[in-house]
């Protein structure tokens, strides 16, 4: 028989911003998005030049009022805005918001140089109305974008937004420091701006918003929403977040994950709420002020993309635990450190734990969180991001201008000064502290391994394997999911790929591999054993893993053949832990020794939804295919957690894809563990010689 060799003529679909339409509203997001960073910058050094003169608490309070009126529009009038761009011409809404955006940031410092009186005032109104403004900006942007984009590149469009929207806060910060500086060069010549500091931004700030609105004014694709189109309203952030808690708060690991993301968050908040008036307290000015600011996102940018490259072999809970402990520590030593350098340095390391713990939870929810929940709930962490962070960069300034100055003196001499901004950020970051530890003992999913054994072992690019006795060298594949998956399919194929490729290969499965096996699988999936207690279970498939692993998988293993599995340890963790409610951590035990710690060296999960998987089976159902599909629901969600805590062991694939399309998949991630494979090109020409698939 011959192999059809894969189709070479595959086309890659063009890059998302070949599409000029959103390249074009790309562009405008862009130009806003660094308008609303330099915005929040310009705003809140202004509120703290303004109110200079006026002691610390003052100042602190007046930065707090700024912070307040940018979040608080977005918690309360967020819905509204949200159903409004569902009803009316979505451009003429961008275009007309757009320009009140603009004449209101301009009014600023055009109002400011005209009066003396009541300038903070005008600030704190300007910004309200500037927030009220963007309530509506942005839903119909939202909505805007599945138009312009074909569906299939709707995903990457996503993320090009969430870089710019993210993205350009660095950037931002980077500009404003310039811009700070320029100020001051520029008050030389043009005697407008001498003593002006931020208007310069301000001005530019107002410039983006005009530029955005001449961009989408050209933008003739987008559309009115249907005449036709139901309008649902979005509830408010506050029930949002209560419904949210009744199905999150019952998951153990996800409640871990919550908490320690809100943690992350609020610390990135306490630095962002009180950098002015503590950058203010070591002599820095607004362009310090910029840097610092800037530093925080440059950090949480660079977390976010190097974090998780970071330490592959550490479990990705630990690694988020970790993250948001040593954020927290950071914080702390940002607090009583007095150096203007050291305190951008760690700056950079608290946005870079931040970045990665925010990174690491974001694809761990994706992963655990089943298809119908995923949406809920991220809109439930959002939710409560916002409000966290409101309430952060709120109370944070307020709380240290409440605290006050305070200076250590010896002999008349001042030695220490700890101000309210100090306090605040020492709080903050114990807390943060604690939040980690918590998060971590909610989720860490290798009880019993000593965390400083496990981390050296990945900082020694390792992964730490209690109790090996010799060091294996085949390779250990080990297929996983839940009834009529696809496994067996996908296993064999695989079998009969590598057998192509030139490799030694044992097919095998689990349970009923040796004499003994197929004994215990008799007594394990008849129907007529239905009183076998949990525990039972779990013992006699870990007494078919012992025998498994002992007679067969390490002798080929030894011999360095490929071993390709039909299950294994994850399908007990999956089925008799997640499935019949026993501890996950006795399973995991019973099974350590069982094994002898043996962990394969790649577990593809072929993820098929059990309302698909079961309706494939043939034949009458067994002990546990007859379990309700409740009992499958479990099990597969076991299944993507495990994934998801290893993402570097793991392959997960859509079982509901072609059966072709899947091996496929398979095949290029096995490529990458080979020892010698053949490259792919290769593969494709020789795939016409006549091999024996059987
Ligand atoms: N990707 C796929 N799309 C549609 N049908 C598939 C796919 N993969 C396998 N099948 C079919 O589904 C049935 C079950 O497949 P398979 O035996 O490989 O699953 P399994 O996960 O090993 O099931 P179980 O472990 O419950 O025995 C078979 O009839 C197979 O041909
Ligand atoms: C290894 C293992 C298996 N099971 C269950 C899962 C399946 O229902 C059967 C195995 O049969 P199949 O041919 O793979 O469908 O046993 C389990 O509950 N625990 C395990 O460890």
């Amino acid at each position: 028989m011959t192999t059809p060799g894969p189709s070479t003529a595959r086309r890659k679909p063009p890059h998302v911003l070949a599409h000029t339409p959103f390249r074009k509203l790309w562009t405008a997001m862009s130009v806003c998005s660094l308008g609303d960073w330099l915005n929040i910058i310009a705003l809140t050094a202004l509120a703290g030049n303004l109110t200079a003169g006026q002691g610390y608490t003052t100042q602190s309070l007046a930065i707090g009022g700024v912070f307040v009126a940018k979040m608080l529009p977005a918690v309360l009038l967020g819905p509204v805005a949200g159903a409004f761009a569902d009803r009316f011409d979505r451009r003429l809404t961008m275009f007309t918001c757009d320009l009140l955006r603009f004449a209101l940031i301009l009014s600023i410092p055009l109002v400011l140089s005209l009066t003396s009186v009541g300038n903070y005032q005008w600030v704190i109104i300007a910004t309200l109305l500037v927030e009220c403004v963007n309530l509506f900006w942005v839903p119909a942007k939202d909505a805007t974008v599945p138009n312009l984009v074909p569906k299939d590149r709707l995903e990457s469009a996503n993320q090009l937004n969430l870089l710019v929207t993210y993205g350009t806060a660095p950037v931002a910060a980077l500009l404003f420091a310039v811009l700070s500086v320029a100020d001051d060069a520029l008050g030389r010549f043009i005697p407008y701006f001498s003593g002006r500091d931020t208007y310069l931004a301000l001005f530019i700030n107002a410039v983006a918003y005009l530029v955005s609105a001449v961009i989408v004014f050209t933008l003739k694709e987008i559309r009115r929403v249907p005449s036709g189109d139901i309008v649902i309203s979005t509830p408010s952030v506050l029930r949002q977040i209560v419904e949210g808690w009744r199905f999150v708060g019952g998951n153990r690991a996800i409640r871990g994950l919550i908490i320690g993301m809100l943690g992350a968050f609020a610390a990135g908040g306490a630095v962002v709420g009180v950098a002015k008036i503590y950058v203010g307290a070591l002599g820095g000015g607004d362009a310090a002020y910029g840097v610092v600011f800037g530093a925080v996102f440059l950090g949480m940018a660079g977390g976010m993309f190097f974090g998780p490259r970071l330490l592959r072999e550490l479990s990705r809970p630990r690694l988020f635990g970790l993250s948001i402990i040593v954020a927290g520590l950071v914080l702390a030593a940002v607090a009583v450190v007095h150096n203007l350098v050291i305190v951008v340095m760690l700056t950079v390391v608290l946005g870079a734990c931040a970045g990665t713990a925010w990174i690491i939870g974001y694809t761990m929810i994706g992963l655990d969180v089943e298809d119908g929940l995923r949406g809920r709930t991220f809109s439930f962490l959002q939710s409560l991001a916002r409000v966290t962070l409101l309430l952060v960069v709120a109370v944070a300034p307020t709380l240290a201008g409440l605290f006050g100055r305070h200076l250590v003196r010896v002999r008349g001499e001042t030695v220490y000064q700890f101000d309210g901004s100090n306090l605040v950020l020492l709080v903050g970051g114990l807390l943060a502290t604690v939040v980690g530890f918590l998060a971590l003992r909610q989720m860490d999913d290798r009880r019993g391994v000593p965390i400083l054994t496990d981390l050296l072992a990945a900082v020694r690019g390792e992964r730490f394997v209690p109790e090996v006795a010799e060091q294996p060298r085949g390779m250990f594949i080990a297929f996983e999911g839940g009834e009529g998956s696809g496994k067996t399919t996908q296993s064999r194929l695989l079998a009969i790929w590598l057998r192509d490729q030139g490799y030694d290969v044992v097919q095998t499965r689990e349970p009923g591999s040796t004499k003994v096996g197929m004994r215990l699988r008799a007594i394990l999936l008849d129907a007529v054993h239905q009183g076998l207690s949990a525990r039972s279970e779990a013992l006699l498939y870990a007494a078919d893993r012992a025998e498994h692993v002992e007679k067969v998988i390490r002798p080929a293993l030894h011999r360095g053949s490929m071993v390709v599995c039909d299950r294994y340890v994850d399908s007990s963790l999956a089925y008799q832990g997640a499935g019949r409610s026993l501890k996950k951590e006795d399973v995991a035990k019973v099974n350590e020794w069982a094994t002898g710690g043996l962990v394969p060296d790649l577990t593809v999960l072929i993820d098929t939804p059990p309302s698909i998987g079961l309706t494939r089976l043939g034949g009458a159902a067994d002990r546990i295919e007859s379990e309700p599909l409740e009992f499958h629901e479990r099990v597969r969600r076991e299944f993507r957690a495990l994934a998801a805590a290893h993402p570097d062991r793991y392959l997960v694939v859509d079982g509901t894809l072609d059966q072709r399309v899947i091996s496929e998949i398979v095949h290029d991630r096995v490529r990458e563990i080979l020892p010698d494979p053949v490259p792919r090109e290769a593969e494709d020409a020789t795939s016409t010689i006549p091999v024996i698939h059987d």
